[in-house]
């Protein structure tokens, strides 16, 4: 279908050599190496609507890049499919490459050479854009990322936040419907990340864009996605709304009260533990951070009040950051 991506049982594993050590195991190495198998990416389906964008997260080694380069038909995966608006990416790399747009943040897709401006020219020519268009896009995109400013300087004197945006410029000026963003703000200033963060906003809301993401940024992941899938070692474990994430990870929240007296005693409440009792203070946290029945931030305050006597009550509530840990935790204890 137009714009979107289907993942089905996707799985990838990687063949290295292993480098025995000191002088005679580089030999013996040499002579009769031993290979190992690496699983990157095992089994995994998932997919992204038409104008949806998706965050793809988990830890270091998951298996995102590696997802992200077979749907950018840079690698073949060991079993299963991808399609991508309707193209099997590996198969149809030059088709596939006409529909999509790629960032990878650590990487540049320009010539290090040339000034940026030259290298969108040459990008306008590779994917035949009309000039006019070209230049209305060029316009667009100068207005949101602020690209004139240094576009006659040599990519290879650009600062990373010049560099991320020329590549994200570059990367959408064919006007692909689905772009991929391997970790796109990394190691960018505030003020750089939120500018992105606004061009891709812009890109899938009024564009209409499919784009996925991977970032290890939970405030970008907030500001920007709706979905976001989970995998760790490879495997998929989580694919939900932000909300419904948070419904079933986010309770890692404590209540603090000051109780009207200190000699109370204090018991737990259904659902809810007593984490720490010192004097008339007390903290409040959920019995478990999972489950239907662990009462939510509300519950466990309106629970509170109405057992005790209070003269003072606050709430921390889990932060994303907190949530997607949680789940990490989970993930790796399946
Ligand atoms: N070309 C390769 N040859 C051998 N192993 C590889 C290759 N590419 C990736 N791997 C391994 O596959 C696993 C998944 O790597 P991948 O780069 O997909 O993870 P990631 O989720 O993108 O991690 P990060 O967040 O650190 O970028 C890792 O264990 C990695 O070492």
């Amino acid at each position: 279908m137009s714009g979107s991506i289907d993942v089905r049982g996707l799985s990838r594993t990687f063949h290295t050599t292993v480098r025995r050590p000191g002088f005679t195991g580089a030999l013996r190495s040499l002579v009769n190496p031993e290979r190992v198998a690496k699983q990157a990416v095992c089994d995994i389906s998932f997919d992204v609507a038409p104008g949806e964008l998706l965050a793809l997260l988990g830890p270091n080694g998951a298996g995102k890049s590696t997802t992200i380069k077979v749907l950018t038909g840079i690698l073949t995966p060991t079993s299963g499919t991808a399609r991508v608006a309707g193209v099997v990416p590996y198969e149809e790399r030059e088709r596939n490459a006409r529909n999509i747009g790629a960032v990878f943040g650590q990487r540049t897709q320009l010539w290090w050479d040339l000034p940026v401006r030259e290298s969108f020219a040459i990008l306008r020519d590779i994917y035949e854009v009309p000039k006019a268009e070209h230049a209305a896009r060029l316009k667009e995109f100068d207005d949101l990322l602020d690209l004139s400013s240094f576009w006659d300087t040599r990519v290879r004197h650009l600062s990373l936040g010049q560099r991320v945006r020329s590549d994200l410029a570059a990367a959408l000026l064919h006007d692909p419907q689905v772009v991929f963003l391997d970790e796109p703000t990394i190691g960018m200033d505030v003020v750089v990340k939120e500018q992105v963060r606004e061009f891709l906003r812009h890109q899938v809301e009024q564009r209409g864009r499919t784009v996925l993401l991977t970032t290890h940024d939970m405030t970008e992941v907030e500001r920007l996605a709706e979905r976001v899938v989970l995998i760790n070692h490879g495997r998929l474990v989580l694919d939900g709304s932000l909300d419904e994430i948070r419904r079933r990870f986010g309770s890692t929240w404590q209540v603090r009260a000051t109780l009207a007296d200190a000699h109370t005693e204090v018991q737990p409440l259904p659902g809810i533990e007593v984490l720490r009792h010192e004097g008339a203070r007390v903290v409040f946290g959920p019995a478990s951070c999972e489950g239907a029945d662990a009462p939510t931030v509300h519950q466990a305050l309106k629970a509170v009040i109405e057992r005790y006597e209070v003269t003072d009550i606050a709430i921390d509530e889990a932060d994303l950051e907190d949530v997607m840990r949680a789940a990490y935790v989970h993930a790796e204890a399946a």
